[in-house]
């Protein structure tokens, strides 16, 4: 039996991806990113990651290559655990040392080192399998070859090199995989479409009354979104799905004034829109379609939005399926507990003060975690139905295993006991949900058709949504720091604890506005500090941001830069 890291050694083929590594990365809340030109070898040793993530676990792992809202020119990678959610947080310190080793030496002293310490079987004795995939960046393929050697260099991997996928259906695959169920990406096209059809069919008929409007348009971001929702809407009957900015040559640049991110940060129409959509529904992906927020054009200047973003699909996911555990619950029009569901909602700090107040009003559980979706992934875990979403429109609705079978088992025992009654429906209509709606991570594709089907239940316009509740004013900023990691903070990132003093300064800012709320955070994916001010004007928030900026400023600007 050979000994891999002695064939890792050997390959000096392998050691030039080493030399062309100009910057270090650190594995942060979106895997490693950055210029693409500058990656290749950390992609090399991510893609050595991943063989000892699936050696180790005995099952497969994903890697997938995207900068998701990046520029065109940035690129990045994650992996994805066996169960199609991020990496697991305990293996971060492993990518980052790494990332950071300082010749091949190190490289593979530190492979053998981590190899002893989690028992990963070495020598050929299990295989590994890496399932890979891109965005349509043009650097793509380049480090996804970079990544494929990094797989060889480990004996007993293989890669698969899925082509060009959103992340989501990637993440989607490598679950699918692991429970041994159908992966492929028809498949996946195939599971959205029937179970969009499904929810659609249980439409109580009282609600279909009058035209209902069909017409959605898409802003694709110029990403790999646009080709695989026209290839998703062939499926579909009864919506019509208009895509722009779809990526196709002449169409505009990758996330270049389009896209979720700079629709909900600009809070303008992206590029392709403007008056003519006034009154239509809209919706924007962003550049590897993990992320959606619908917006319509505003008549007043054709050109500026009204924003349904992340908390607002939240409160539509809460709402419905509140409702469907209500119906279930029904029996004979009285309440019964006869079918207890443990409902949670899990936010960020940047979700807007109003939708929180709303979701508590609805008699919901709301928990927060810092920012970064491993950490609402992992709370929204905890219950049956965990729905979790980040303002900026990243989030799903995760039904756990647990609760899986009981909800089958209740449809089983519903359809032979009471057929075509109203609790019947609900639980019909909770099991499609849990296979449209992407169990690994947040999906702009089927996060669009839930929407989509729920907005039909409910007979409601795309103003009626928005009309949930009215967003308080808010602003970010960002400040420029020596050293971000300066700034520590508790409470889901919502109290700094160092520098000490900050906080006092503001809660003494914060106290001056009403419906005043701030915090800080150094950002996990920019060397920034993110400021959050919200109050009651627009006005007021926007001093709120501009005061603790200056905080800020002034506590950091003190600070002199940590040798790494
Ligand atoms: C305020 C904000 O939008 N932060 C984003 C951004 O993280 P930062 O840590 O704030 O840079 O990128 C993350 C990864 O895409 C996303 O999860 C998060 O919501
Ligand atoms: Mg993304």
């Amino acid at each position: 039996m050979r000994n891999p890291i002695l064939c890792f050694i050997e390959r000096s083929d392998l050691f030039c991806f080493f030399y062309l590594e100009k910057k270090k990365f650190l594995y942060g809340t979106a895997g490693f990113r950055g210029e693409a030109s500058m990656l290749e070898s950390t992609v090399f040793k991510a893609g050595i990651m991943a063989a000892l993530r699936s050696l180790k676990t005995g099952l497969v792992v994903g890697l997938m290559i995207t900068a998701s809202h990046n520029p065109v020119s940035d690129n990045g990678v994650k992996i994805a655990d066996p169960s199609g959610g991020m990496m697991t947080q305990d293996w971060e310190p492993f990518a980052d040392s790494l990332a950071l080793a300082p010749d091949p030496e190190h490289l593979v002293e530190l492979i053998v080192q981590f190899a002893k310490k989690e028992n990963i079987p070495f020598g050929g004795t299990q295989s590994a399998e890496i399932l890979l995939g891109r965005d349509t960046r043009p650097s793509g393929e380049v480090l996804l070859e970079a990544a494929k050697k990094g797989i060889d260099a480990i004996i007993g991997s293989v890669a698969i090199n899925m082509g060009i996928l959103t992340t989501p259906q990637l993440h989607w695959m490598v679950r699918r995989r692991n429970m041994e169920m159908k992966a492929s990406e028809f498949d996946y096209f195939a599971l959205l479409s029937t179970s969009y059809r499904s929810l659609v069919d249980l439409i109580p008929a009282k609600t279909l009354t009058g035209t209902p409007d069909v017409k959605l348009t898409v802003d694709a971001a110029n990403g790999v979104g646009g080709e695989k929702i026209k290839e998703l809407s062939k499926l579909l009957t009864g919506l019509e799905i208009e895509v722009r900015n779809s990526g196709k040559v002449g169409e505009g640049t990758l996330n270049e004034k389009v896209g979720a991110d700079y629709v909900q940060k600009e809070k303008f129409a992206p590029l392709g829109f403007g008056p003519r959509d006034v009154g239509t529904r809209c919706v924007s992906l962003d550049g590897d379609a993990d992320r959606l927020v619908y917006f319509r054009v505003l008549p007043t200047d054709g050109r500026s939005v009204d924003l349904v973003d992340g908390d607002k699909i939240l409160s539509l996911f809460a709402l419905f399926i509140k409702e469907q555990l209500t119906i279930l619950n029904k029996e004979n029009g009285n309440e019964s507990s006869e079918f207890p569901v443990k409902l949670g909602i899990v936010q960020t700090a940047y979700a807007n003060g109003a939708s929180t107040e709303y979701l508590k009003q609805l008699g919901l559980d709301v928990v927060f975690t810092p920012t970064g979706v491993k950490y609402l992934h992992e709370k929204a875990l905890e219950y049956d139905i965990g729905i979790y979403f980040e303002a900026n429109g990243h989030g799903t609705i995760l039904f756990s295993e647990a609760f899986m079978p009981r909800l089958e088992s209740k449809s089983a025992e519903l359809s032979s006991v009471t057929p075509g009654s109203e609790q019947q429906k609900a639980v019909l209509r909770l099991l499609a949900v849990s296979t449209l709606i992407n169990q690994a991570v947040g999906d702009a594709l089927s996060g669009l058709l839930l929407v989509e089907a729920i907005l039909q239940y409910l007979g409601w316009s795309i103003e009626r949504w928005s009309e949930l509740y009215r967003d308080l004013p808010s602003r970010q900023l960002k400040v420029s720091v020596a050293d971000r990691n300066a700034i520590v903070t508790t409470n889901a990132e919502t109290t700094v604890l160092k520098p000490s003093g900050l906080q006092e300064l503001i809660n003494y800012e914060t106290a001056k506005y009403p419906k005043g709320r701030s915090f800080i955070r150094p950002s996990g994916t920019e060397d920034v500090i993110r400021v959050y001010a919200e109050a009651s004007t627009q006005e007021g928030a926007d001093s709120l941001a501009q005061a603790v900026a200056q905080h800020v400023d002034c506590f950091l600007g003190m600070i002199p830069p940590v040798k790494q």
